[in-house]
């Protein structure tokens, strides 16, 4: 239920007032909405169905008779596991989620998920399509995650979703995934970024990222060390616009200053360069530590999810895909450093999709890169060794033994480098060194993964001449050339502070006491001109890049929103803190600007859920009431140290009003914070199958606790100037630009 009162909308932007309420009035045509889900769909099968086609997958008669006979040919599962193989692809699929965040509030988290959620699912019988009453339910750990945070439950997204015994796991499971706290994504899409190995000082790409699940998992693996910032990336690239949107939002949830999201077909993806650290004033090719390459692809191993592959599935599909596997798989060994990673993957079990174009890469690249064994980052993971033999087949479903025997009429479908290894050169390939999971091994869904080294160039690849990129300091110096345009939405530009002497720069670091180690010139605004409204950090890399590229790449987002226009009249810098940029700035903010509170204190800010009353300073500890005494007004950071051995550390954004404390986080972090610190929550954690009368408190619900997003005031208590969303929000030049950058987001709860 999403219910505004007068309050909120008098301080809602008019345009995200009429965005909101022109959401509800515009006219749902079921069919085109149908069909645009079932284009999402099919870009990447290893996404969860949009609701409408849901309902309508329960109907699918799971079978396809070219299906089995194909990979009954194929050999793909041996004859005495095919029954169950195909009996667990009828099935639908299990849920599996990781716990996410800092190491400190995972591991609480995790106490939480093993002693409160899990114990409650364990006394359940369960009454479902699939299983029958009593079957174990019990969740399993993933033992191949690192710190074991992976978990599978054997229950589908709709037993979890329809079981009102279920309801406070689903609710966990929403609001966590909102506050970034959990990610739920397939068991088996979790394997490549794990393979991968990235470290923090890794250059990472991402070739074809969007949704991002995976994107996800790397930055989490480059942000290992936390409390140093990086120096390595993730560059997360999609050919989808649209879709790149999506990696916006995904990279939003982990506020990480070292991501770049860029739009461009990877089989073509630029060459790039950046700063040569043994020569600053030149540049080299940027070349990539670590590439994962997640193609798209035909997605038949996810048909436990998207039961319509049944319905449309043909030999055609995976033929028509090798073509764009391979380029794209050649340019990321084009891209890969020397001494570098490459992981390729699909959720397809077609041999022509996966060893075919493993093969075919490794044929021409002769001995500078070499598939790599895993086994020992996988430890308890059941699958099956790389296919060395397969026969390419037609659309009328003839298999083929060579090139030769293909009808002239086949020949621009079944292509010759499609064919296998002949039985003289396996060693050279070691093809059974790919991984091949196959459903029934675990109860997940299928998935390919093959993991490249690159030991030397490619034999195709030029001796770089540095003088051809070197380029002279009194270039760098010149203004940034006019974008050019490279198609889709034009993005705004990635403005950079010139340093200290930036025109809003030094009442901030005089407000926050910032230290100086921090380097003003890695903050950015999208705007050329007009008053900043929303601050930007990226990571020193990440700067080079851009300002290196910007000529030469489609960059749709970068940055972490650090600071926010809020033109108070009680606080003498005019920008706020921003949650989402806490964690990489926080280091570098003064002891003037920082509150080390008590559990109770902070529970208090937290469960305060009416912005025109923030819970006033005598109702706080001694403690904390002598510390905000002579505590200048205005945006500050809230700390909370756990003293016993959990180590629990929090940081939030606060405000100190005149006479008044509060937290300023968005809903779902609320939330998050509160289940941490053993308080109640219970107002947001209602029974969504009881009826909205018998159910008590505010009428906000896990589900809608994610899109809760009015702005309030900071200020209210003091009753001026206040922040209102037109003074902090983006405004128009900063919001066209894919960063979705709407002050709504965060919400003053305290
Ligand atoms: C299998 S999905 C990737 C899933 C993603 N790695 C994840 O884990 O969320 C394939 C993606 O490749 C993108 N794609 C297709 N062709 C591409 C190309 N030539 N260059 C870059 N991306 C491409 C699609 O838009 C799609 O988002």
């Amino acid at each position: 239920m999403n219910v505004i009162n007068l309050t909120q909308i008098r301080l809602l932007t008019l345009g995200s007032y009429l965005k909101r309420m022109g959401r509800k009035n515009r006219q749902y045509n079921k069919f085109a909405q149908r069909k645009r889900d079932r284009k999402e769909a099919e870009k990447n099968p290893q996404e969860k169905p949009a609701a409408d086609t849901r309902k309508h997958y329960e109907d699918i008669v799971r079978e396809n008779a070219s299906f089995e006979e194909y990979y009954k040919s194929q050999k793909v599962c041996p004859e005495g596991e095919w029954d169950t193989f195909m009996k667990t692809l009828k099935s639908n699929l299990p849920t599996a989620f990781r716990i996410t965040g800092s190491k400190s509030e995972a591991a609480a988290l995790m106490k939480l998920v093993q002693s409160q959620y899990f114990s409650e699912i364990l006394n359940l019988k369960l009454h479902t399509d699939e299983k029958e009453d009593g079957e174990e339910i019990k969740p399993t750990n993933l033992p191949w995650y690192p710190g074991g945070y992976a978990w599978q439950l054997h229950l589908s997204r709709t037993d979890i979703r329809r079981n009102e015994a279920l309801y406070k796991l689903h609710n966990f499971l929403v609001a966590e995934t909102a506050a970034g706290g959990v990610s739920r994504q397939e068991t088996v899409s979790m394997i490549p970024p794990v393979v991968l190995d990235v470290k923090p000082h890794h250059k990472v790409l991402d070739m074809c990222a969007a949704p991002g699940s995976k994107t996800a998992q790397l930055i989490e693996f480059l942000h290992a060390e936390e409390d140093k910032m990086p120096t390595g990336f993730v560059m997360a690239n999609d050919v989808d616009n649209s879709r790149c949107y999506m990696l916006v939002h995904q990279a939003k949830r982990l506020n990480s200053p070292c991501i770049l999201i860029t739009n461009h077909d990877s089989a073509f993806m630029p060459a790039l360069e950046v700063t040569d650290e043994q020569n600053p004033g030149a540049s080299k090719p940027l070349k990539f530590d670590r590439i994962l390459c997640d193609v798209p692809c035909s997605g038949d191993a996810t048909l436990r999810k998207n039961p319509d592959i049944w319905l449309k599935w043909s030999t055609g599909n995976g033929n028509n895909l090798h073509g764009i596997q391979y380029r794209v798989l050649k340019r990321g060994c084009e891209l890969l450093e020397v001494g570098g990673r490459l992981v390729y993957s699909t959720c397809s079990f077609n041999p022509v999709e996966n060893e075919a174009v493993v093969h075919r890469v490794l044929q021409e690249a002769g001995d500078s890169v070499k598939l790599v064994d895993v086994a020992d980052m996988l430890p308890g993971l059941k699958y099956k060794p790389g296919m060395t033999y397969w026969r390419p087949a037609s659309k009328d479903m003839v298999f083929y033994e060579k090139y030769e025997d293909v009808p002239e009429k086949w020949q621009t479908v079944v292509r010759p480098q499609m064919f296998p290894p002949k039985p003289e050169d396996l060693g050279k390939y070691n093809l059974e060194k790919c991984i091949r999971i196959l459903p029934h091994q675990q109860d997940t869904g299928g998935f390919f993964v093959a993991v490249f080294e690159k030991s030397a160039p490619l034999p195709w690849e030029k001796e770089e001449k540095p003088q051809e990129v070197q380029k002279s300091t009194e270039e760098k110096k010149e203004p940034p050339k006019k974008k050019r345009r490279m198609g889709g939405y034009r993005e705004d530009p990635f403005v950079f502070f010139s340093g200290d002497k930036e025109d809003v720069f030094p009442s901030i670091k005089e407000f926050y006491d910032l230290n100086a180690d921090f380097d003003p010139t890695c903050l950015l605004t999208r705007c050329h001109v007009g008053k900043k409204k929303n601050i930007y950090l990226v990571s020193p890399t990440v700067k080079d890049v851009v300002a290196r590229n910007e000529g030469s790449i489609k960059i749709i987002n970068t940055g972490v929103k650090t600071f926010v226009r809020c033109d108070n009249k009680n606080m003498v810098c005019p920008f706020r803190l921003s949650q989402e940029g806490l964690a990489s700035i926080t280091q570098f903010i003064g002891s003037n600007r920082r509150l080390r509170i008590l559990r109770d204190d902070l529970i208090l800010v937290l469960q305060n859920d009416n912005p025109s009353k923030p819970p006033e300073v005598r109702l706080f500890s001694q403690h904390t009431q002598e510390l905000v005494q002579g505590f200048a007004s205005g945006s500050c950071v809230l700390e909370y140290r756990e003293e016993d051995e959990s180590g629990l550390q929090l940081t939030l954004v606060g405000w100190r009003g005149v006479n008044s404390l509060r937290a300023y986080t968005a809903t779902p972090d609320t939330v998050h914070y509160l289940r941490l610190l053993g308080a109640d929550y219970s107002k947001y954690d209602t029974n969504k199958f009881k009826k909205a009368s018998d159910v008590p408190g505010p009428e906000v619900d896990a589900e809608t606790a994610e899109t809760n997003d009015d702005v309030t005031n900071p200020e209210t208590d003091d009753v001026t100037a206040p922040d209102t969303p037109e003074a902090s929000s983006s405004g128009t030049t900063d919001n066209q630009n894919g960063d979705n950058d709407v002050e709504e987001t965060e919400q003053s709860t305290g």
